[in-house]
């Protein structure tokens, strides 16, 4: 069969992700699947379905290659052992390991990763594995300086002081579920990983999310409690000591000892995640949740000088949606069109990364958002070894254009086989072939084929042409907030500063009033003293007038009564002699009588 090769061809041994597919058991049973496979085959062919016949013919046949393809029947069991162990196996050797699930709204992602109410998913599964296969060989918190072997600016804590901090944010916030209800299958206690017998394990655990463009840590107490606009956002960048990984700097690490402990942190971390109900899914994850394993080994000759530390990054990414059927709106809308956007560029990463030119591989262009950053930069790194995986989740009777679309360009090879009718009539259609990386496709016009290669190198130029340019606004956008960060924080310390000024102006002012008015209420309880004792004064004085006049009037009383007694006795001698002479006179008659009538008169007389 003749097979022309496009200018673009896969090198199946240099890409950067494993792909898996993953078909979910269908909740629609009635519509006949658009996606076959043949068991056990790393194939899966799509045959357009529905019920216009032109249409059907018009697309023909595509046939998707993956590394491996877990058909509906298969377990998370399976999905584990084949896909996140291999990785978990190289992260205890200290190679950091990326396990990440795509596809459209619904098809599974989160269930593969996080398990439901009846399984757990991979990140449990791995979880478990870890600890026992550590067993006895965890590293004493005692002994070991957690907080400064970490070179990643890590806030790192034990779990006892994390549940300490967070338990009244998580008694309000977060429906808890007892450890006891959690699901215990699948069982995977047979599966032990052989590790280094004379090395000491530390297990850390820090999540985040990549919510519109910007990081945030799900472990920090403020994610439940800060409204998202004031949560600050953390950056990627290389960590200290030289390494030239680049890590998410800054960001809250849990020291678990077991897997309840590890259980809670996990269950912290989702409930911050940002999550709604939309039209396609009931919780459907509005962002992408980075969860990471870290894996500290600390040799038992040489300590914490040789230690190697590895994590395993395991991704639950927001699905794709179209707003048509999610009848998004508002936020909703706005966080879709950021989780569409970030998945078109993964998407282009994905398809170039099996592309080469020239035999050359082509430049992935990572850098254009912040998820693909996330996933792709330390694969980049010469001589880092870490191991990427994607599990591409799939509805086999779910969304066909949306599923076919994730299928074009994550598949690590597509074949497309045009149906008779329309072979040499619809070939110089660009459209066709517009998303082939490796499409091998079948027809006999030359002429036609050398146009579509000179078509495909162009549109590959101004591809990535734009992305260039891509790169370098998003690298200005960068720029920018930062200085706007940077402005942000300035003016805060200002103003703070500011404050503090008016605060201490105020202070000031107050203390001075204070003086003022404790120095005029000294001074009128000085005038009231003041006062007080004058009016004591003329009182005294008052007292002493009254007093002379009193004296007076009793020295005055004094010679009158001593008058008054004269009289009395002149009267006496005189009333004698009167009545010797024939009573003549009567009493009181003469001056003295007078006088001491009018005596009588005043009752003083009586009185002496
Ligand atoms: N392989 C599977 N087996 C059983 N149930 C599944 C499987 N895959 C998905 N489901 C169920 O389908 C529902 C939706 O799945 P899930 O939430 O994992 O979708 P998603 O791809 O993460 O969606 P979104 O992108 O909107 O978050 C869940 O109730 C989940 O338990």
């Amino acid at each position: 069969m003749d097979r022309p090769k496009t200018p673009h061809t896969a090198d199946a041994t240099a890409h950067l992700f494993d792909v898996f597919l993953r078909l979910r058991p269908s909740t629609n049973s009635t519509d006949a699947p658009f996606l076959q496979y043949k068991p056990g085959q790393p194939q899966v062919s799509c045959t357009p379905t529905g019920t216009d016949p032109s249409r059907k013919r018009s697309r023909g046949i595509e046939k998707f290659s993956f590394t491996q393809v877990f058909d509906e029947r298969c377990k998370q069991r399976d999905v584990f052992t084949d896909v996140a162990l291999p990785l978990l196996a190289e992260v205890v050797k200290g190679h950091d390991g990326m396990l990440a699930t795509l596809g459209v709204t619904g098809s599974g992602k989160t269930h593969t990763i996080l398990g439901s109410q009846s399984e757990r998913g991979m990140t449990q599964l791995a979880l478990d594995v870890l600890f026992r296969s550590i067993g006895d060989r965890l590293v004493d918190p005692n002994r070991f300086d957690m907080a400064g072997s970490d070179t990643t600016e890590g806030i790192v804590m034990d779990a006892l002081s994390f549940q300490e901090s967070m338990s009244a944010i998580m008694d309000t916030h977060i429906k808890r579920a007892s450890l006891a209800s959690m699901p215990k299958r699948p069982d995977v206690s047979d599966i032990v990983i052989d590790l280094d017998q004379r090395s000491r394990y530390a297990v850390l655990i820090s999540m985040y999310e990549v919510y519109n463009d910007r990081i945030f840590d799900l472990l920090d107490d403020k994610s439940l409690t800060q409204p998202q606009t004031r949560r600050k956002a953390l950056m990627f960048r290389k960590c200290e000591g030289g390494d030239p990984k680049k890590v998410v700097a800054g960001l809250r690490k849990v020291y678990v000892r077991n897997m309840a402990e590890a259980l809670t942190v996990l269950e912290h971390g989702q409930a911050c995640r940002h999550a709604s109900p939309t039209n396609l899914n009931s919780q459907s994850s509005r962002s992408h949740a980075f969860f990471c394993i870290e894996v500290k080994r600390i040799p038992s000759r040489g300590g914490l000088a040789h230690m190697r530390s590895a994590t395993l990054h395991i991704v639950d990414l927001a699905g794709s949606e179209r707003a048509k059927h999610s009848h998004a709106a508002g936020e909703r809308l706005a966080e879709a069109g950021s989780i569409n956007r970030s998945l078109m560029s993964l998407g282009q990463c994905l398809q170039l990364q099996t592309t080469t030119e020239n035999g050359r591989p082509v430049a992935v262009p990572y850098r254009q958002s912040k998820l693909t950053e996330l996933l792709f930069t330390n694969s980049f790194i010469p001589g880092a070894s870490q191991k990427a995986s994607m599990i591409v989740t799939a509805d086999p009777r779910g969304d066909t254009n949306a599923t076919i679309q994730i299928l074009r360009y994550s598949a690590l090879a597509r074949d497309v086989t045009l149906p008779p009718r329309t072979r040499g009539r619809n070939a110089s259609s660009a459209s066709d072939y517009s998303m082939t990386s490796d499409a091998s496709y079948h027809h006999g016009d030359s002429h036609a084929q050398e146009m579509i290669a000179n078509l495909m190198a162009r549109l590959e130029e101004s591809e990535l042409a734009r992305q260039e340019l891509e790169e370098k606004l998003k690298e200005a956008q960068e720029r920018l907030e930062q200085q706007e960060q940077e402005l942000r924080d300035e003016i805060a310390v200002e103003m703070e500063d500011m404050m503090e000024e008016m605060e201490q102006a105020y202070m000031q002012q107050l203390q001075e009033a204070e003086k003022r008015y404790a120095a005029h209420t000294d001074k009128k309880l000085d005038l009231l003293r003041g006062a007080l004792q004058k009016t004591e004064l003329v009182n005294d004085e008052e007292h002493e007038e009254k007093d002379a006049y009193v004296e007076d009037l009793e020295r005055e009383n004094e010679q009158l009564l001593a008058e008054i007694r004269k009289l009395r006795r002149e009267n006496q001698q005189l009333g004698g002699s009167m009545s010797v002479r024939g009573n003549r006179v009567k009493r009181g008659a003469g001056k003295n009588g007078i006088v001491l009538s009018e005596l009588e008169n005043l009752n003083l007389v009586e009185h002496y």
